[in-house]
């Protein structure tokens, strides 16, 4: 059933075919089915198959294992992951591979990733073409290399390097494979060519010092040491995801077992891993990513029916951090950019700093500098050839619509005019313009140049041509874009005020910001929700409220408790009114040791000024624990997250999760928030909030979302089956 073509000449190639939809490779030969599974099982067989036949027949002197179609393989099926096991196990197979009395060479085009990885470590040379990449991503997956991986990586390029690869799952290129010694050679020719000639050049030769199993693995002279130091490591950046740091017990077995023991213990390791509620997460979340590029519209626009216009020459308005970061990212994926700032100083100072970005950046990535792409100035009317405007001026609606109106005037017919706001109506800033039907919001995260995330919002007017522009220029500057409906704060910052709103509510309870921080820290943010709101600044917020009319004064004097007729917590605008903005000012929610300061710490002050204000509102403070901290700053957040599906603001939960884990450090371990609350179980979820509704009915948030308990009295069916219970709302778009 294998394919061998050169027919009984000294060398076969055996083929691993690629599946029609992706470069994890499927099949071998032309019969065959995935690796993994049932199906798997016909990939396995086809290679031993072919491995017997090419032991056996005295003119084949050597082998060739390459992929189809210009591709190694890619690794397991992940989608067949649930699926029973058949045929002959990947183990033994790749154990006969390394054990074969004749070379076999692995031919490595576009990618050796995962289990197609530990293929290719069991063959006994690897020559690579130069724009391949290899890597063990299983632990991005919850998982560790299960067929050897862990035992043979430490064996041939060293414990520090192969832990570095395994915790992180990172790919590297042919030159860093080469330089690692994990290929030993690579070519800017035809791969499977050079393999071939490879192959016939090795035959006869002894292999003895080719089989990476049979080699012992370096041992560092402070072991223990090592080990701990890199455990320690792993283990606070894991924050809490337990896949790194069974990769490091992986590792850590091919070091002090023999190489039969150390396979046994990472078989071990990667069934725990297996059926854990992480790998679930993660795996999830893989697919989650790729799903949001295939977006729709309440109104049935959609990814695969709507054609982005090709922009050449994109405009970034207001010189700003957001506007910098923007700019970069655009230069850096070779777009022809006007970056325009009015104010001369700021226009100067901009120069400068997005210059040392491009420079940084270049020098990290070894890429040439993307300098000659940017051109400055202090004029709108720069932007008037450009096809896209990005503008990214402050948070300020009247500002931002005279720059629409101008920007309408200025630009050449059909320029999409984009707004970076990070909550603002895009609807009234299309309004301004002759043509609202280019207007979308692009709407970046800070620093806009590394984070990668961008929320794609489109209004009613919004053409489908013009989220699709927006989402294809997304792709080309490596963002993940979700696109997402118009409304206050879009999907994520509206899921993070009813957050925030908790976390304040529960300061005005009894709890402490150290408090709450830790719960949400130890649940896998990387900082928690004051901590956070130091570094972002705490005026930015208080700037908005003191917009939307919220900062008034009660008869007291002070903020008054309740705002718009619903509860409200001052405690926010306080501190700023104390000139406390956070890391800036050196005092926010913590103190800092100078302004700038980033190391956060307790403050005295901030405790005494938590009692005098329960003192002044006559509100007792209470113990409250790490449990109510959780679920009401993660529940309301959630309870959002269902309103936004039922307003039909997201498409689905996967666009909400990959908001979340790209843009707002929720755990990848953990899926996103709404997988999370379909791991705890909706009823529960529902259940809790009823019970803190009812506890607290004045608090805002907690009070259960129909489309929740719509679902929870349906059985609570699984997220991938939620779309259907959500009623799409009636839309112009
Ligand atoms: C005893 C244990 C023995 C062995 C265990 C083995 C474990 C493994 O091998 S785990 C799998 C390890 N491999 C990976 O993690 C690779 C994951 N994929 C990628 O990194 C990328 O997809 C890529 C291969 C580098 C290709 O990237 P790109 O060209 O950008 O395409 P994508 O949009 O990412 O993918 C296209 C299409 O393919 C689907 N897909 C990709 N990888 C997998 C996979 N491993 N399993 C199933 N499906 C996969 C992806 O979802 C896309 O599908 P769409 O339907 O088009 O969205």
């Amino acid at each position: 059933m294998c394919r061998a073509s050169l027919p009984f000449s000294a060398t076969w190639k055996l083929y691993l075919e690629r599946n029609s939809r992706c470069n994890v490779f499927r099949r071998i030969g032309t019969a065959g089915s995935t690796w993994w599974s049932p199906q798997c099982a016909a990939v396995r067989q086809g290679i031993v198959d072919m491995m017997h036949r090419a032991l056996r027949e005295p003119e084949v002197k050597s082998v060739v294992i390459c992929g189809q179609d210009g591709k190694f393989c890619g690794g397991a099926d992940i989608r067949e992951f649930g699926a029973k096991m058949s045929g002959p196990p990947l183990v033994p197979m790749i154990h006969m591979i390394e054990a074969a009395a004749k070379p076999v060479v692995a031919a490595i085009e576009g990618v050796a990733l995962g289990g197609g990885l530990e293929l290719a470590l069991s063959c006994h040379y690897r020559i690579a073409h130069s724009k391949a990449r290899l890597g063990l991503p299983e632990v991005t997956l919850g998982l560790l290399p299960g067929a050897g991986g862990t035992q043979r990586l430490p064996r041939l390029i060293g414990v520090p390097a192969a832990l570095e690869l395994i915790t992180t799952g990172r790919h590297v290129t042919a030159a860093e494979a080469l330089q690692l010694g994990i290929v030993d050679e690579v070519t800017d020719q035809n791969a499977v060519d050079a393999a071939v000639k490879f192959a016939q050049s090795v035959e006869g030769k002894s292999l003895d010092a080719r089989r990476i199993g049979t080699f012992p693995c370096p041992r560092p002279p402070d072991l223990d040491a090592v080990f701990e130091k890199v455990m320690k490591e792993v283990r606070r950046s894991a924050r809490g995801a337990i896949a790194p740091v069974t990769c490091v017990q992986a590792v850590h077995a091919a070091v002090t077992l023999p190489y039969a023991k150390g396979m046994e213990r990472e078989r071990e390791l990667f069934s725990t891993l297996f059926t854990s509620g992480q790998a679930r997460a993660l795996q999830y979340y893989f697919f989650a990513q790729r799903a949001v590029s295939r977006w729709s519209t309440p109104s049935g626009a959609r990814w695969d029916t709507s054609k982005p216009r090709p922009v050449r020459k994109a405009a970034v308005i207001g010189l700003g951090t957001m506007g910098r970061g923007i700019s970069v990212s655009l230069a850096q994926a070779g777009f022809s950019v006007v970056a325009v700032e009015t104010q001369e100083k700021q226009l100067l100072e901009a120069k400068q700093a997005v210059s040392g970005m491009l420079e940084r950046d270049a020098k990290r990535r070894g890429a040439p500098l993307a300098h000659g792409n940017i051109k400055y100035s202090c004029s709108l009317k720069a932007a008037a050839d450009v096809d896209l405007v990005i503008e990214a001026v402050f948070e300020d609606m009247a500002l931002k619509k005279a720059i629409f109106r101008q920007l309408s005037a200025i630009c050449k017919p059909g320029t999409f005019l984009c707004s970076n706001t990070s909550a603002l109506d895009i609807d009234e800033l299309a309004s301004q313009t002759q043509s609202p039907e280019l207007v979308v919001g692009m709407h970046f995260f800070a620093p806009a140049h590394v984070m990668k995330l961008l929320e794609v919002v489109y209004g009613p007017r919004s053409s489908p041509e013009a989220v699709a522009t927006a989402m294809q220029m997304g792709k080309k500057i490596g963002k993940v874009s979700v696109a997402v409906g118009n409304c206050r704060g879009f999907v994520g910052n509206r899921m993070l005020k009813p957050y925030l709103e908790q976390a304040f509510f529960l300061l005005e309870e009894g709890a402490t910001p150290e408090q709450v921080d830790q719960v949400l820290e130890e649940f896998g943010f990387p900082m928690g929700v004051f901590k956070v709101s130091d570094l972002s600044g705490l005026d930015v917020g208080w700037k908005v409220r003191k917009a939307d009319g919220l900062v008034v004064p009660d008869s007291t004097g002070k903020s008054a408790r309740i705002q718009g007729g619903r509860r409200y917590s001052p405690l926010g605008d306080l501190l700023c009114e104390q000139g406390r903005f956070g890391q800036k000012t050196g005092r926010g929610w913590y103190q800092y040791d100078k302004p700038g300061g980033r190391v956060a710490k307790s403050d005295p002050w901030l405790h005494r000024f938590l009692e005098e204000y329960r003192a002044r509102h006559g509100l007792v403070a209470r113990r409250i624990d790490q449990q109510e901290v959780l679920e009401r700053c993660l529940y309301a957040l959630i309870n959002e997250g269902f309103q936004i599906l039922q307003d039909g603001i997201a498409a689905g939960p996967e666009d909400i999760d990959v908001i979340y884990v790209l843009g707002y450090g929720w755990p990848r371990h953990r899926g996103g928030p709404m997988f999370f609350a379909d791991m705890v179980g909706l009823d529960k979820v529902l259940d809790r909030l009823e019970r803190y509704h009812q506890l607290h009915p004045d608090v805002p948030g907690l009070k259960p979302c129909s489309l929740l308990r719509k679902l929870a009295a349906g059985g609570c069916p699984p997220i991938h089956r939620w779309r259907e219970v959500i009623q799409k709302p009636h839309s112009q778009l």
